[in-house]
């Protein structure tokens, strides 16, 4: 077996330190630039970080520099590479059966009618993949030699590097029935054909010069798929006795991230592997186990996934600990691929000097674990000093100003504080200082971003517009989408969200304990990117926020205009949040300082307000275990931001997806007055889960795909509605699109509501005699 590096890292960001991915890739897409350009930035971002990784202190021959680029998306790369691309795809391969980078993207964007795969979260994190689809028909051949050829590129530039691919059982794992699959198919059950394309992969990348290739398998350690953790523990020792038993390959790193491997990892120590890397950070050393002695294990103990500096003296005892276990070697690495942090920390001049010592992303990470590997090599006290530095720091950042505030801290929550009024009680409240028609019309509150909103907002940014002529073109915005909405003749109006760029980010600005970078970015999908504020001290609210702004829009209407908060455990999961007290305590802060914002709205008039909380789901623990926990405590910080509401104040909530199942029991817990979720694209399956489960609040099924440019017709919304109205009390329903509509254009926009508000009048028509 070849020697492993004694510290690496699983993965680097791929966008580039300026987003310079973005921008070439983007521009290749309007056609702007060909191919050649693409791939000569896309070659130049590679050669950048390999040297970048170099100087930092991985070896440039030793496989310690993973090779982890993507021009769109990881899983969409393996996907494509086995050739696992659906029928509606399959003309665009090459005359050699191969699949170019057009159709790559292609693939992952969609064309005319021709849908684009579909996306979702990967694991706990905020980052999206493309979900592969595949069935029977599936033909598994090596179709791209993408990968390939970037270790032949690396080995021309001097160096080793390894290749990292999504393995098969987490391919299969995160995979699609395809749209011909029969009934109840299950991908997972075509591993047996899978495997063979990896052999031959990587044969290739052996004769390519990669010593070692890294197998990410993540899901094996979630609780959270549809296939059980033991199901895949199987798959996994099926695949990796054919990949392992291969002749002609590098030796094999399998790296599973994100939560515990528990019972996997002896399931990976008896596989024909010769390394097993597992997250430190988010599990626990694991139990030892037989076989041990001739594997490397790899100790994820540098966080991948925040972009704190962290106890590194921790980080060098758990990998001790592994030690322990009696393996060939240990090696110190990060416990994710670094893809989730934001490059280099020294990038950002205008953050306070004292946070920034505090901090560490990608690149101050990847001198941590080469720290680390220091000490693997010479002791503890080869590397005293770095770990007394890093001590000195997390003892300044406890004691620093901001990070614990006594008038935060003083707040004491009663019980009451997160319970209102019996359910029944507000109804009758509301519907009668509300007066709403049956089937009340409204959005979910963000109307166009349109070109002019972003200049503005640049050029106030830049200094080019005063603080007075932006927020007088703010009010001039508000009131042309107030007269909108009175024109249509929706019910309850917002103000349209023009003054947030983003709605964590916006409230992050205005509430103390939290900064924003200016080159944080990280990327979220595809050539999208953003920039997660960090959440570093105490939470408060030094002023109100959106007080101004709603009672101006309330101002121009006599309709009750919806006040719009994003919720608290949103607010903590678009953002990198402090890692030194429970989520729990930070979320009850964030809540209090939404509190206090309700109560102003409220006696500033407003009598409808919406709390966010599209990211409820996305943050629910890999493991089972750990979900009813998580669970009480973001309901609760959702309840104790509401619950001061008065009985006659309407409080809303948006969730986005409708894939209830787990979160339904949390959904009905948060005692929201009316809850509005995505349903146009499932075409309304969702009210009949709705219905099964018995959901006594208001609901609003979304009955407008926002997510494409498509206007729906009357007909078909009206279809909709009517089997809305057929399976869920028309007392409970309102009329909204699926989310906001901040990416859509004003044209399809206004033809959309118009379509909304004449298909609710057909339906009212019925519902008012049946009432
Ligand atoms: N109020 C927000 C909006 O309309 C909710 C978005 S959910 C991702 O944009
Ligand atoms: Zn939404």
């Amino acid at each position: 077996m070849t020697a492993f590096p004694q510290g690496t890292i699983l993965g680097y960001p791929r966008i580039g330190r300026r987003r310079e991915l973005k921008k070439a890739v983007e521009s290749f897409w309007s056609g702007r630039s060909d191919l050649q350009q693409l791939e000569q930035t896309a070659a130049g971002l590679r050669a950048a970080t390999r040297e970048r990784l170099a100087t930092l202190g991985l070896g440039r021959d030793d496989s310690a520099i993973p090779e982890s680029f993507s021009y769109y998306d990881q899983v969409l790369d393996a996907a494509v590479t086995v050739g696992a691309i659906p029928a509606r795809f399959e003309n665009l391969r090459e005359a050699d059966g191969t699949i170019g980078l057009p159709a790559y993207f292609t693939i992952a964007r969609g064309e005319g009618e021709r849908a684009p795969l579909e996306m979702t979260k990967w694991f706990d994190s905020n980052y999206h993949y493309l979900v592969p689809e595949i069935g029977p028909e599936t033909t598994f051949s090596l179709s791209s030699d993408r990968l390939v050829r970037q270790v032949e590129e690396a080995v021309a530039a001097g160096f080793v590097t390894r290749p990292v691919v999504v393995g098969p059982v987490t391919l299969l794992a995160l995979a699609k029935a395809s749209d011909d699959a029969p009934e109840g198919f299950d991908p997972l059950s075509r591993l047996d054909d899978l495997v063979p394309v990896y052999v031959e992969l990587l044969a290739r990348l052996k004769a390519a010069g990669a010593e070692w290739v890294q197998l990410d398998e993540p899901a094996l350690v979630s609780e959270s798929l549809p296939t059980s953790v033991e199901k895949l523990a199987d798959a996994a020792a099926r695949a990796l006795d054919v990949i392992g038993g291969s002749a002609e390959r590098p030796s094999i790193l399998v790296a599973a991230p994100y939560a515990s491997l528990e019972a996997t990892f002896s399931v990976l120590v008896a596989a024909p592997i010769e390394a097993i890397a597992v997250d430190l950070v988010r599990g626990a050393v694991p139990a030892a186990a037989a076989g041990l002695a001739d594997k490397i294990l790899v100790g994820g103990v540098i966080d991948g996934h925040n972009i704190w500096r962290g106890d590194l003296s921790d980080a060098f005892e758990k990998l001790d600990a592994l030690g322990q276990l009696g393996a060939a070697s240990v090696s110190a690495s990060t416990s994710t691929s670094l893809l989730h942090v934001p490059h280099d920390v020294t990038d950002e001049s205008a953050l306070d000097e004292r946070l920034v010592s505090w901090l560490a992303f990608a690149d101050q990470k990847v001198e941590q674990v080469v720290t680390l590997a220091r000490g693997l090599a010479g002791g503890r006290p080869a590397i005293k000093e770095a770990l007394d530095a890093a001590s000195a720091a997390l003892d300044d950042r406890r004691s620093a100003p901001g990070v614990r505030d006594g008038s935060v801290r003083s707040r004491a929550l009663a019980e009451g504080d997160f319970s209102r009024a019996a359910y029944a009680e507000r109804e009758a409240a509301q519907q009668e200082a509300l007066g709403l028609p049956a089937l009340p019309l409204t959005t979910i509150g963000s109307f166009p971003q349109t070109g002019d909103i972003r200049r503005a907002r640049a050029q106030f940014l830049r200094g080019e517009l005063s603080n007075e002529d932006y927020e007088a073109f703010l009010r001039r915005e508000i009131d042309s989408v107030v007269d909108l909405q009175e024109e249509l003749g929706l019910d309850v109006l917002v103000h349209g969200e023009p003054e947030r760029n983003d709605m964590v980010q916006y409230f992050a600005e205005n509430l103390d304990g939290f900064t924003v970078t200016e080159n944080g970015w990280v990327q979220s999908y595809g050539s999208r990117a953003t920039r997660p504020s960090i959440l570093w001290g105490d939470v408060s609210r030094p002023a109100p926020i959106t007080v101004g702004w709603s009672t101006y829009a309330q101002s121009k209407t006599a309709k009750h205009m919806k006040g719009m908060l994003t919720g608290p455990v949103t607010i903590l999961a678009w953002s990198f949040v402090r890692d030194d007290q429970p989520l729990a305590d930070t979320a009850n802060q964030v809540a209090l300082a939404l509190r206090d914002e309700i109560a102003d709205l409220e006696s500033a008039g407003i009598a409808v307000i919406q709390v966010d909380e599209p990211a409820l789901r996305e943050l629910l623990p890999l493991k089972k275990a750990d979900q009813p926990s998580y669970l009480d405590w973001s309901v609760a910080s959702f309840r104790l931001a509401t619950g001061g509401a008065g009985t006659a104040t309407q409080v809303h909530t948006h969730l986005c997806y409708s894939e209830f199942g787990v979160v339904i029991d949390a959904i009905r817990a948060l005692d929201a007055d009316v809850t509005s979720i995505e349903a146009a694209r499932s075409r309304m399956d969702v009210v009949t889960d709705i219905a099964e489960v018995g959901f006594d609040h208001g609901i609003g099924p979304g009955v407008y795909d926002i997510h494409s440019p498509r206007v729906p017709t009357v007909d078909e919304i009206e279809s909709l509605l009517r089997r809305a109205v057929d399976e869920i009390p028309t007392r409970q329903l309102w009329v909204n699109p699926d989310c906001g509509l901040k990416t859509r254009g004003y044209d399809e926009t206004t033809a959309s509501l118009r379509n909304i508000v004449e298909a609710t009048r057909r339906v009212r028509e019925d519902v008012n005699v049946a009432v």
